[in-house]
């Protein structure tokens, strides 16, 4: 089933035109990389899917709703309650605990606080940082962080993860254990993922890969 479909994206940025008819579309559950050289409007291209940055044109539907049609407050209850966030940096607050940061959302959308702490102690655990639960996020490495922000992303259930180069500011070996905590938590609870790299390795998690060049997109279709 196709979960979020965009087609014809166009969008400049003054004379650059970091989008130029771009499109995609997101099956339920499944793992999308999205690559291409930098400056190739990847990040662009996110951004306008997840509801975060209106297209100039074009079309991004969610199942059946069109997000760029929608009023501001329609589109962040949805981004609130279907999406789930991860970027390269600094998305934690940085003076809530991690255990806090985890269960704001739940918070957010209403949740008694031992309920959405409880919550939030699970997910620590799922991705192994039950740790740093009392520490606030400058006080963890950046792996830790990084596991943190996913946890964040993922407590709501969300449908769908966008992950904007999860493990640009991190080394190898934390980058692979992120991914792969991502990823299978991802594919346990049912959410798809789209995630924007330009690492191999980093889009090897995924089940298919659409590249992204001078604004415009190309799926490629490939069995892992
Ligand atoms: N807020 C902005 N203001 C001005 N120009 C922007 C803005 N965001 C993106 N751009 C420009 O749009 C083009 C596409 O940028 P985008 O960040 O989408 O590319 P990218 O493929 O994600 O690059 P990278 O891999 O380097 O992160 C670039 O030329 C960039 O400089």
């Amino acid at each position: 089933m196709t979960l979020l479909r965009a087609e014809g994206l166009s969008k400049s940025f003054g004379k650059t035109q970091a989008l130029d008819g771009a499109g995609i579309s997101i099956r339920a559950g499944e793992v999308v990389a999205v690559m291409g050289p930098s400056g190739s409007g990847k990040s662009t291209l996110l951004h306008c899917i997840a509801g975060i940055l209106p297209p100039d044109s074009g079309t991004v539907h969610y199942r059946d709703q069109d997000l760029t049609a929608m009023n501001d407050s329609t589109r962040s209850e949805l981004r609130r309650t279907e999406f789930g966030f991860v970027f390269q940096f600094g998305q934690l607050v940085p003076e809530l605990t991690c255990l806090e940061n985890v269960a704001l959302p739940l918070r957010l959308s209403g949740m008694k606080r031992k309920d959405a702490e409880r919550a939030a102690t699970d997910w620590l655990a799922r991705l192994e940082v039950e740790d740093v639960a009392g520490q606030r996020p400058g006080e963890t490495s950046g792996g830790q962080g990084q596991r943190v922000a996913v946890a964040r992303a993922l407590v709501t259930a969300p449908k769908v993860i966008f992950a904007d180069e999860p493990t640009g500011a991190l080394d190898s070996l934390n980058g692979e254990r992120v991914m792969h905590l991502l990823t299978t938590a991802a594919r346990e609870t049912g959410a798809a993922v789209v995630l924007v790299t330009h690492e191999a390795r980093v889009a090897a998690y995924s089940d298919r890969e659409v590249v992204v060049r001078d604004g415009r997109s190309r799926d490629v279709e490939f069995a892992r």
